[in-house]
């Protein structure tokens, strides 16, 4: 399925995106644009460039040269919690949560952040039903209304990655960015993560990026892929397209399309 409309304006897009350090470019005029809707895998072989993408995409780095536009506004500028507040949102590993509030508190401090376009650590709680019944739903969504009240620290590895994806979900981002969600997992945590991925696409009209070495997860999530190589845009289609690709069957899928 591919609800992209050539005529949609994208959610973000980058121009001739490209950074050095020293005299290697890790980032090469990366040109792509991210219509709402739709799910792109980006993928590529280790060292491609894929993670310092998403850095220069979410303002964790500067670019040397080239754009990033969310919604057609020129973010190339702005700091990251500019650009969040621009509605890029980029799942990071338990770096934004409160270690010592509880799953709830944590969600309820994401909802409101986003009601209130700011944080206000002295609301009143109990003034606040609104934003706890947004915040349980939202843990009902991820699948950890039954841990609310357990704190990050205190859950499974796949628990806190859920965690990440509810935070994530209050923000309520046009784009939402995943660095390999499911790095780490037990098998058996998998699936539910992935679901959360397919549930966010299918709700609205996010649009979602996904970087990701498992083959099988993009398969079954992915609309488009692009694939990166030497910090360079090598092939973007539909998945079945680009899987056969030579280019991308030489660089980088050879080994698994023999497994797959
Ligand atoms: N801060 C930095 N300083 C110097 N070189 C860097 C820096 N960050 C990344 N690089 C280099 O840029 C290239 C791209 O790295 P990047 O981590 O983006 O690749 P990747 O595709 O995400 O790889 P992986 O799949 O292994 O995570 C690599 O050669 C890496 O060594």
């Amino acid at each position: 399925m591919s609800p992209t409309s050539p005529t949609a304006a994208p959610a973000l897009e980058t121009r001739g995106l490209t950074i050095r350090f020293g005299g290697h470019v890790a980032v090469n005029g990366v040109s792509c644009r991210f219509t709402p809707g739709t799910l792109t895998a980006i993928v590529g072989p280790n060292g491609a460039g894929k993670t310092t993408y998403f850095n220069l995409v979410s303002g964790q780095l500067r670019a040397s040269a080239g754009q990033v536009l969310v919604g057609g506004e020129d973010v190339t500028g702005l700091a990251p919690s500019a650009r969040a507040k621009r509605g890029l949102g980029r799942a990071f590993q338990l770096t934004n949560l409160f270690p010592r509030l509880t799953a709830l508190e944590n969600v309820r401090l994401a909802v409101q952040s986003r009601a209130e376009a700011g944080w206000t650590l002295l609301s009143v709680w109990s003034g606040r039903r609104d934003l706890i019944a947004k915040a349980e739903a939202i843990l009902e969504r991820v699948r950890l209304a039954d841990k609310r009240h357990v704190t990050p620290s205190a859950l499974s590895h796949g628990d806190q990655r859920k965690l990440e994806v509810a935070l994530l979900i209050a923000m309520d981002p046009r784009v939402f960015m995943f660095d390999e969600p499911t790095a780490g997992m037990s098998v058996d945590e998998v699936p539910t993560v992935l679901e959360l991925i397919q549930d966010i696409k299918e709700r609205g009209d996010a649009t979602v990026l996904l970087v990701e070495h498992k083959m099988d997860v993009v398969r079954s999530l992915a609309d488009r892929i692009v694939v990166l190589h030497n910090g360079t845009l090598v092939a973007d289609g539909e998945p079945a397209a680009v899987i056969a690709s030579p280019i991308v069957q030489e660089a980088y899928l050879g080994l698994e399309a023999a497994h797959g």
